[in-house]
């Protein structure tokens, strides 16, 4: 423990620090404190003045009715520079030891969500990083994939992170780029982070709710300031020789539906998605397909009206996997472990929706996998990396069904809806197909809120989709295949 008397506010305090970074400044009148690793954005000097950038849990709202992190400067001041220059040393090396990044690739998607990503980078999170003493690079993104082109040739070596102002597209992207590098291994060490400014915002709201932390902006910028790690699952699509790598969810049915063709409204904001949606359950589409899937530990007798396995169908729809992996496509391409044929479960027939999740929230409102935090079986709390995927099927139900568990998408207890089957898989294998009752709009599968694949009459230019409705689309995952800041 060191001690010292400092002038704070006008009056004489005992400063002290403890060896786990406890500050506390007491005197007669007052007596405050911070946690230097998790209230404390930086620090900065002049000859004889210390300031602490807290960022701090305080009571807000009228009579302190809540509690939020409150941005506030700290000023100490001390009686000989000398002294001040080892407290400071002794601070800094603190934090310094705390695995903080000190360069961050930063990318900005000027077009994602409201068009506020640059806005929101100089107003609230430049200034966070300036406190914090980060130093960045900073890069906009000028076209649909730039991203992903940055990420394969970026130099990673200079870089403790690669953050994206945007929504999850954006990410997508660098993860895709990452794992398009012969040197994957290495880059997916790298640690992701995302600062929350897109329409759909899933990941930032995944990574804070798991550290109990607001969604918002300066939180999703402290998180990555702090430097904290968590591994995360990445899933991996499969068709033909096309791969995809996702962290977040691919959909089929009304949720993609949805997600694809309310781009439309994007002027509307959030509120997209709530007013489309109820278009789309009044004029409700079916889709015909198969869906095969290889139950987690625990769910394997989870669902009644399925049949075992189907030796043709997963024959024709499921890459070989004895091919070397690696070789095949360059980079990396999915995980190692390959399900025997017998492990599968098969579902034919129409389908309202079909949606796999890898984290618990698809979007910053809608909690779509509450289960995606629980490892099966044991029953312990990984909300990033379980090791598996949460799937959400809807075979057949009324619009009145549809439309109640669909309101209750923003507390998770969706998943309880008797139309709703939800259990977590290894694998997946979807062969979507064409609308129910001669309906002519084809069906898209969406990952991460992005088009994969669109069916013929679907909405919008389907020419550069990277793969085809209609064939089988394989999935994966591999346990904590990538590294996210976390809260
Ligand atoms: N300068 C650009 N012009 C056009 N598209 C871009 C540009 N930069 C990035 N993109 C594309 O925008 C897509 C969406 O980005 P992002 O997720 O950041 O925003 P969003 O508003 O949440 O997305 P969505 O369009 O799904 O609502 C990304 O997939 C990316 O390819």
């Amino acid at each position: 423990m060191w001690s010292e008397d400092v002038e704070h506010d006008g009056r004489i305090a005992k400063l002290t620090l403890s060896e786990d970074g406890v500050l506390c400044w007491t005197n007669s009148a007052f007596s405050d404190s911070v946690i230097l690793r998790e209230d404390v954005l930086g620090l900065s000097r002049d000859r004889f003045t210390l300031t602490l950038f807290t960022f701090k849990l305080g009571k807000v709202g009228c009579f302190g009715s809540s509690s939020s992190r409150v941005r506030k400067d700290v000023v100490l001041h001390f009686r000989d520079s000398n002294t001040l220059d080892s407290w400071y040393q002794r601070m800094q090396a603190f934090l310094d030891n705390q695995g903080r990044p000190k360069r961050l690739y930063i990318l900005i998607n000027p077009f994602g969500g409201k068009k506020l990503a640059k806005r929101i980078f100089q107003q609230k999170v430049k200034p966070f990083l300036s406190a914090a003493g980060v130093s960045f690079t900073l890069q906009e993104t000028e076209y649909r994939n730039h991203a992903k082109e940055l990420a394969k040739s970026m130099e990673i070596s200079q870089y403790d992170g690669i953050v994206c102002v945007s929504g999850d597209g954006l990410l997508l992207e660098v993860l895709n780029g990452l794992l398009a590098r012969s040197d994957w291994k290495m880059a997916m060490k790298m640690r992701l982070g995302v600062i929350p400014a897109g329409t759909g915002n899933g990941m930032a709201k995944s990574v804070l709710h798991y550290g109990n932390e607001s969604y918002n902006v300066e939180n999703a910028t402290f998180a990555i300031i702090r430097g904290n790690t968590h591994s995360l699952d990445v899933a991996t699509v499969v068709q033909g020789q096309n791969v995809h790598h996702s962290v977040l969810s691919l959909a089929w049915g009304i949720v993609a539906d949805v997600d694809i063709e309310s781009e439309r409204f994007r002027g509307l904001g959030e509120l997209r998605n709530d007013i489309y949606s109820l278009i789309r359950i009044t004029r409700l589409r079916k889709y015909r397909g198969t869906l095969a899937y290889v139950p987690a530990p625990g769910y394997e007798g989870s669902l009644d009206h399925i049949s075992r396995e189907d030796s043709d169908l997963l024959s024709s729809s499921i890459p070989d996997m004895n091919i070397e992996k690696g070789q095949q496509w360059g980079g990396y391409s999915g995980s190692m472990s390959v399900p025997e044929k017998s492990e599968w479960r098969i579902m034919n027939g129409n389908f309202i929706l079909v949606w796999l999740m890898n984290v618990p929230w698809a979007t910053q409102t809608v909690l779509a996998a509450p289960k995606a935090e629980v490892i099966p079986v044991r029953n312990l709390k990984e909300p990033l990396s379980d090791g598996f995927l949460d799937l959400l099927i809807i075979k057949e139900c009324s619009r009145r069904e549809l439309l109640k568990s669909f309101l209750k998408l923003s507390d998770g207890t969706h998943v309880k809806s008797k139309i709703m089957d939800y259990l977590k898989v290894r694998a997946v294998c979807l062969a979507p197909g064409g609308q129910v009752n001669g309906g002519v709009e084809g069906g898209y599968i969406s990952l991460d809120g992005e088009v994969l694949a669109r069916g013929a009459g679907a909405y919008g230019d389907g020419s550069k989709d990277p793969m085809c409705y209609g064939s089988s689309i394989y999935i994966t995952v591999e346990k904590g295949l990538a590294t996210v800041f976390c809260a």
